[in-house]
């Protein structure tokens, strides 16, 4: 068992460090590293998905490549710019609706991803539930002139009827993440007529295998995303968008970027907006030990998680 801690290039997700265990068996390394907010019941699922990974593998894959976007954090325009351009990617996912910027920030920050990208790229925006119906009516339709076109907006609101409202009232397609991610019913989101795309992450979800199950649940079709973590946990990813019968969209699994660095002494970085579907993880390396006090932490959390499984 290795714990990690890598300092992120910029705060995401209200994080400055990522942090998490790799444990390895059988069937090679998982990753487990639910965020801090999650419980330890809310990190029965991630827990499964490392296991997955460590006891049993991955389904075969139908593909052996996958189109992923790159992602846009909170930063000013011309620091996004030079990430698109640094990227290769020619889909790219900008966070927006952060409380500490306004509507006109993210606008700025959506043209220059478009001006990065030029015409024939895609951008969408993930809003993590932040709108009410009306701003989200209202955001999306100034963003998706900013953007000239949004490929999509993620998660404009907290609850799946918000997300029928805003879908009925703005012609950018809606995609469900966190509504997939704690509906009891993923089939739920797709007959409220809530979403055009459902975003599916491996952890949160319990494994590849629940993933795929939830998109053949949900009837929709599916983007995979990461948690942001290392190569590890990114392979368990790439296996899941490997092996959907379907894939129309880039996935959002570009993020070692967001890291100053990666466990795996060749990370998973897209090249020309690519990654290869791995059959399993790649091998950690012992870089970026979490200190004393952090390992000890998450080997009691790990414990106390396993009770419950
Ligand atoms: O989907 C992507 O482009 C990258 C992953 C990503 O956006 C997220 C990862 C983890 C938590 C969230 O902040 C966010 C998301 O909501 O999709
Ligand atoms: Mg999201």
């Amino acid at each position: 068992m290795k714990v990690y801690a890598i300092p992120l290039r910029t705060r995401f997700r209200g994080i400055t460090v990522r942090e998490g265990v790799l444990l390895h068996g059988p069937a090679g390394w998982g990753e487990f590293c639910p965020f801090a907010d999650y419980s330890d019941a809310e990190s029965v699922p991630w827990l499964r998905a490392a296991v997955e990974a460590t006891e049993a593998g991955w389904p075969a894959p139908v593909r052996d490549r996958v189109e992923v976007n790159t992602t846009v954090p909170v930063v000013g325009a011309e620091q996004a710019y030079e990430l698109i351009r640094a990227s290769g990617c020619r889909t790219a996912k900008v966070k927006v609706a952060d409380p500490r910027v306004s509507l006109a920030d993210d606008c700025a920050r959506v043209e220059a991803v478009r001006a990065a990208l030029g015409p024939d790229g895609a951008v969408r925006v993930d809003a993590n539930m932040a709108w009410d119906v009306d701003t989200a009516v209202r955001a999306i339709t100034d963003l998706d002139k900013a953007a000239g076109g949004l490929e999509y907006a993620e998660q404009p609101c907290p609850s799946i009827d918000e997300l029928a409202a805003v879908r009925r009232r703005v012609g950018v397609r809606i995609a469900a993440d966190e509504s997939i991610r704690r509906a009891e019913d993923p089939l739920k989101v797709a007959v409220a007529g809530a979403a055009d795309i459902a975003v599916l992450k491996v952890a949160p979800l319990g494994g590849v295998r629940r993933a795929l199950e939830v998109a053949e649940a949900c009837g929709l079709p599916c983007v995979v995303s990461s948690a942001v973590e290392t190569s590890v946990g990114l392979a368990a990813g790439l296996a899941l968008a490997g092996a959907l019968p379907s894939l129309e969209f880039a996935c959002g699994l570009g993020t070692i970027s967001l890291l100053q660095g990666d466990v795996a002494a060749n990370p998973l970085s897209p090249v020309d907006g690519y990654l290869p579907v791995p059959r399993e993880a790649p091998e950690p390396t012992d870089a970026y030990p979490a200190p004393p006090e952090v390992a000890a932490a998450w080997e009691a959390r790990l414990a106390r998680v396993r009770g419950l499984s």
